[in-house]
């Protein structure tokens, strides 16, 4: 048995190669594809629940919010919870997933830049830890819903601190241009914070910003704090109040291929944080890639093979980000053995569109052919959260495997396959 996980980064802890054939915690996905159906994504979850505990050690004394938009089951929000992290969601459908997976409602901090006042109404009655205001229209509007409900609702201004940071422009939102936050440049958060200091039915606890995602380049993080906590320090002492914690976001980068460079470890990120933020100010982060990632394994069926394109049974309505972004990923053939040699393929989707690419250019074996299972690794962060139903192909599942601590070794479905009878469902 060949660890690959080790060498690569890019596969769950839990994998490994028996006899040609991709293993998680000991079960083959030949037995899991059987089980489950293609496409079907596998995620480790003894890895999930390590990485949780590795960011929890590298802030021992902060708050590590799990960024839900990653990607989100009750099942996730269950051991999120039991390990002693914070969930952070940014919509109604999300607050309904961390209440039923039993997340307690204080460890919630709600995100958004446009808030409905439903979905706000809904998070203040159901006694959410935070909300994260992000314009002066939610000021207003968080104080109305948090008057009605008679409570004292806690709440974070989200700043863009102006920084712009070294990743895919759709994935930056730290810089003046950025939909998300209040500009400290232009005092529009200075603004923001005197109006709710004005609300008695709010409490500023916090300012909270996030500069991105897929980011590699520490010193984004560490410019952004500075420049954070100076703005905290001024508006502490014009205000004559105390600011007590900074929420500086999720964003750490993770490896897609091979060769891709080392990501930094949580560890590295709390030194750098560490060194900017004074130890009076409660520190949070929000990793969402960097914890799910890795975690998960996309199967497919290959269906055809011709001149060179590797058509499989899902594309980009369950992994839209190589057509979104231009995402680069590996793929592997996962089923067996193959002694044949290596061309470069491009495995495709089965959507109407030229773009639906799942992996291009990668070294598959010459003998590929109908029923073989490719595996594409790190397929945990914004595939499944973000998959559609383009040409009403219905969604696939999310099955747990590693679970031993909990649930022994079986794997088990975590979210089930979408069905045809589902998708009718919508049609009146
Ligand atoms: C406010 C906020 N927090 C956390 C995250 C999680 O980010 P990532 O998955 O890059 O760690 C995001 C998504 O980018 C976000 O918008
Ligand atoms: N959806 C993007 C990341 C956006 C981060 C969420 N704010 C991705 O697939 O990488």
């Amino acid at each position: 048995m060949d660890s690959v996980s080790v060498r690569d980064q890019i596969w769950p802890t839990g994998a490994a190669w028996a006899d040609g054939e991709l293993t998680i915690a000991g079960i083959g996905v030949r037995a899991l594809a059987a089980e489950f159906g293609t496409p079907l994504y596998l995620l480790d979850a003894a890895d999930f629940r390590a990485r949780c505990s590795t960011w929890l050690a590298a802030f021992p004394d902060g708050d590590v919010h799990y960024g839900g938009k990653a990607f989100l089951a009750p099942a996730v929000v269950g051991w999120l919870a039991e390990l002693g992290l914070c969930l952070d969601v940014c919509s109604g459908g999300e607050l309904a997933v961390a209440r039923v997976g039993g997340m307690p409602p204080e460890r919630v901090v709600f995100h958004g830049n446009n808030k409905s006042v439903a979905e706000i109404r809904q998070a203040v009655s159901w006694g959410v830890g935070c909300i994260v205001l992000d314009s002066r229209h939610e000021v207003d509007r968080v104080a109305r819903a948090a008057e009605e409900s008679g409570a004292r609702q806690q709440v974070m201004i989200r700043v863009k601190p102006g920084v712009d940071a070294d990743t895919h422009a759709s994935w930056a939102t730290g810089g003046e241009r950025s939909k998300f936050g209040l500009s400290i440049a232009s005092g529009e958060a200075a603004e923001a914070i005197r109006g709710v200091l004005a609300e008695p039915s709010l409490e500023l606890v916090g300012l909270h910003s996030h500069i991105g995602s897929q980011i590699f380049d520490l010193d984004s993080f560490g410019e952004a704090a500075r420049r954070i906590v100076s703005f905290l320090r001024a508006v502490e002492s014009e205000q004559h109040t105390v600011i007590g914690k900074l929420d500086l976001g999720g964003g750490l980068g993770v490896r897609y291929l091979p060769g891709d460079k080392t990501a930094p470890t949580p560890a590295e990120l709390a030194d750098v944080l560490h060194a900017v933020v004074p130890d009076d100010i409660r520190l949070a982060v929000e990793p969402g890639r960097s914890i799910v990632a890795p975690t998960t394994v996309a199967v497919y069926e290959v269906g055809t093979v011709k001149d060179r394109f590797v058509a499989v049974d899902g594309g980009m309505s369950d992994n839209p980000r190589p057509a979104t972004y231009g995402a680069a990923y590996t793929a592997v053939l996962a089923s067996r053995h193959s002694a044949a040699p290596t061309e470069a393929m491009t495995v495709v989707g089965k959507h109407c569109e030229t773009g639906d690419i799942l992996v291009e250019d990668v070294d598959l074996p010459a003998d590929l052919m109908p029923g073989d299972l490719i595996a594409i690794p790190c397929s945990g962060a914004y595939q499944r959260s973000a998959a559609s139903n383009y040409n009403l192909v219905p969604r696939p599942p999310v099955v747990a495997v590693n679970e031993n601590a909990v649930n022994g070794n079986a794997a088990h479905v975590i979210v089930r396959r979408e069905t045809e009878e589902d998708l009718l469902r919508l049609y009146p």
